[in-house]
């Protein structure tokens, strides 16, 4: 088993709202390991990014609690100057969307070459942007001499999100967040992206947190996977345990929803209903309760807790072993299995 990178232990994220702090994420524990791609998976609202950004140290005013393990010592909550010293390097972020992480009034070699400064203060402008270019040859950009004196807007958007690749990996990070890296962007060009960050994770031995609402992307990226739902892990396994065996109502109505893919299940079941907002976000009980009203009471757990319900698979509450869709027949229902 390779090392443990990243432990994040009971972390909780709280916002400020009218006077009270809610928590976005709210006691998720997640390991991710060297080479290996963990996909935290979940609808908008979930508080995917809120972890990501806890792990970065971006939430300048979220109250966090718990513990973030980067190679052994905790960087929850440490001063943003000594903060700045392992982020950008050991620990960088791809972000969605490339036109508000980029500047748009400086030249890509000099927005490349300020991270490398950042982290070798003696590193020449001749040698900075000698480098720069030589990341953005190795991210796939045509011509990169030229590309490092364009400016942001002259480069189309898969061009500009290999850019945040670039400079996300400019001083060989040993942990990698990517937030939707290929949201934005045609399906060709989400390809290419994803190769990349996997080359990438093999050639530095990097871990790799992918945030994502895509499936297929998740199963062709993660090793394993992690489902979130209002601000809490429901299920996390290995990404086949995941797509073959799901258990959490709320990963089945993910993977259900998807048609004809070659995970889906035969039949179709979308399960109405969104993610509540923060400050209503049920607190007790089963969160995912409210989404599956025909199912009795007494399925939940009073205080939902993970179940390992096989090796490294856990789901959150007891539901998961009634659970079945409205439109499943008596059998199916006991076996909690669809079928065609
Ligand atoms: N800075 C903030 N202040 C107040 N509430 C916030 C803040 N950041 C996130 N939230 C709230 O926390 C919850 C989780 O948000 P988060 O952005 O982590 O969700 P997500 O799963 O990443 O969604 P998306 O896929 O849309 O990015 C949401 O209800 C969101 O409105």
């Amino acid at each position: 088993m390779s090392h443990e990178l990243l432990e994040i232990k009971n972390l909780s994220t709280s916002f400020q709202i009218d006077e009270q702090y809610y928590a976005a994420v709210d006691d998720v524990t997640l390991t991710v390991h060297e080479n290996e791609v963990l996909a935290i998976v979940g609808e908008s609202g979930s508080g995917k990014s809120a972890t990501a950004f806890s792990i970065m140290g971006l939430h300048s005013r979220g109250k966090i609690e718990g513990e973030i393990l980067f190679q052994g010592n905790d960087i929850a909550n440490l001063p943003p100057s000594k903060l700045n010293k392992i982020r950008g390097k050991d620990m960088s972020m791809i972000f969605q969307d490339p036109l508000t992480a980029l500047n748009p009034l400086m030249e890509i070699g000099d927005q490349i070459g300020e991270v490398l400064l950042l982290h070798n203060k003696n590193m020449s402008k001749s040698k900075r942007r000698e480098y720069a270019a030589e990341l953005l040859g190795r991210v796939g950009i045509p011509r990169p001499d030229r590309v490092v004196e364009q400016f942001p807007h002259e480069l189309s958007g898969g061009m500009r999100q290999r850019v945040i690749i670039a400079i996300a990996i400019a001083n060989q990070p040993k942990l990698l967040i990517a937030d939707e890296p290929t949201t934005a962007l045609d399906v060709t060009i989400q390809a290419q992206i994803l190769d990349l960050i996997r080359e990438l994770k093999d050639d530095l031995n990097s871990g790799v947190i992918l945030i994502t609402h895509d499936l297929g992307v998740v199963a062709e990226m993660a090793d394993r996977v992690a489902v979130m739902y209002a601000g809490q892990i429901v299920e996390e396994a290995d990404v086949e345990s995941i797509f073959v065996n799901p258990q959490h109502p709320y990963t089945r109505s993910l993977l259900s929803s998807i048609p004809a893919t070659e995970y889906a299940q035969d039949r179709l079941h979308v399960i109405q209903g969104i993610v509540p907002s923060l400050k209503n976000l049920p607190r007790e009980g089963c969160r995912f309760k409210e989404r599956i009203p025909w199912m009795d009471d007494s399925v939940h757990e009073d205080h939902p807790e993970l179940h390992e319900v096989s090796d490294n698979h856990f789901v959150r509450c007891t539901c998961y072993q009634h659970f079945y869709f409205p439109d499943e027949n008596k059998e199916e229902q006991a076996n909690g299995v669809t079928e065609g």
